[in-house]
């Protein structure tokens, strides 16, 4: 029997409490050798200290974490194996790209001919002589992300890489990721838009709370979607009530005076009210979209697609507005440095770190 391979990163029952912050809880899940699998859940669902305990930055309260099947404190060559992107500290304003580069390249004791090589890779040869200072957000991640390519990695950790970017930097960012995927490499990215990087995964580990909601394929999650239909007609009580005698038991009035049905399809549908003399004046099919399910899923609030003229019946009936949850943070709405407008304060420029650097906390 042939040996088992470990995964590229396994986390088992990881649990991370800073005083009385439970940021992850109890939380285990695989990354797949040759995905990219999205890390996804809200703001402060404990998705960056999930990254920093995976990368032996922040030392887990419970639980273990592991990299090619060790810790990654004992992997024997950690730039070769793992390159990330996190965002707690920011590029040097005075120092080139290329300096930059080369000060890494150095430290992991590579040779500074790979400087040049990985501005290549992520676009940015032409700048190589200009400082980071004057470095839009979207070049001041590809210089993260060449950083971290240094060590040409066989896995990618990336926490929030999209945050920001245009929709230009978000198009490049994935055709790279794939690329780099497709070479037989494993990429993690966290994100807390699943549209984001709906086009980019083929994975998806989500989180709420610090803790674990879904894992799969995204081709799976999207299966699970379920369409409905919104059928207007001369009396809907009674085909509900006709529905029902047939099976379809997910059938609810909507405030608008239409039935949402649920696994029917429209034919069915017609056949039916045909049979209990009720007459349809219109029906059109409702789909909800996958931001929409992540939402449900990660607040336990279902926001209605635009096509839908009500959502009631649906879900967990919804409070219109809801604030959103921000573990740690009861009712007080957004921590400090959340929610921030678009752009990097400082505290929030993204940095290169190799998964070596500082200590845990
Ligand atoms: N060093 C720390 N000290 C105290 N609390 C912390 C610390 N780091 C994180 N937390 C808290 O842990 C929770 C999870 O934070 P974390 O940054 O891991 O979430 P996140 O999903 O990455 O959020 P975001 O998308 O906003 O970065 C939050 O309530 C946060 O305030």
């Amino acid at each position: 029997m042939p040996a088992r391979v470990a995964a590229p990163i396994e986390v088992r029952g990881l649990s991370k409490s800073f005083k009385n912050v439970t940021a992850v809880s109890d939380l285990s899940f695989s990354v797949p050798h040759g995905s990219i699998t999205g890390f996804l859940g809200p703001n402060g669902s404990g998705k960056t200290t999930t990254l920093r305990m995976i990368l032996g930055l922040v030392r887990p309260s419970d639980g273990t974490s592991a990299v090619e099947g060790v810790p990654i404190r004992a992997l024997r060559d950690p730039a070769r194996t793992v390159g990330a992107v996190l965002d707690s500290q920011s590029l040097h304003p005075a120092r080139t790209a290329l300096d930059h580069l080369k000060v890494y390249a150095s430290a992991i004791g590579v040779p500074d001919a790979r400087a040049r090589q990985v501005l290549a890779l992520v676009g940015l040869e032409d700048v190589a002589g200009r400082k980071a200072g004057g470095f839009s957000l979207g070049m001041r991640q590809r210089l993260s992300l060449a950083t971290a390519l240094l060590g040409d990695p066989r896995i990618l950790v990336l926490d929030e890489p999209a945050n920001g970017l245009d929709p230009e930097g978000i198009a490049w960012l994935r055709e790279f990721l794939k690329g780099f995927a497709a070479s037989g490499r494993t990429v993690l990215v966290s994100s807390h838009i699943l549209r984001e990087v709906e086009q980019t995964v083929d994975t998806l580990v989500i989180v709420s709370r610090g803790a674990l909601v879904y894992q799969g394929r995204m081709e799976d999650l999207r299966k699970s979607q379920q369409s409905r239909l919104l059928v207007a007609s001369s009396s809907p009580a009674a085909l509900a009530t006709a529905l029902a005698a047939r099976g379809i038991v997910d059938a609810r009035s909507l405030a608008d005076g239409r039935l949402a049905v649920t696994g029917a399809a429209l034919d069915v549908v017609q056949s039916v009210a045909t049979g209990a003399g009720v007459t349809i004046f219109g029906a059109v099919a409702e789909h909800i979209d996958l931001e929409q399910l992540f939402l449900s899923m990660t607040t336990g609030q279902y926001v209605a697609g635009a096509s839908a003229a009500s959502p009631s019946g649906y879900g967990p009936p919804p409070a219109y507005p809801q604030q959103p949850h921000y573990p740690g943070h009861p009712g007080a709405g957004p921590p400090p440095g959340y929610g921030a407008p678009a752009g990097y304060p400082p505290a929030y420029a993204p940095h290169p770190q190799g998964p070596m650097s500082g200590g845990p906390r």
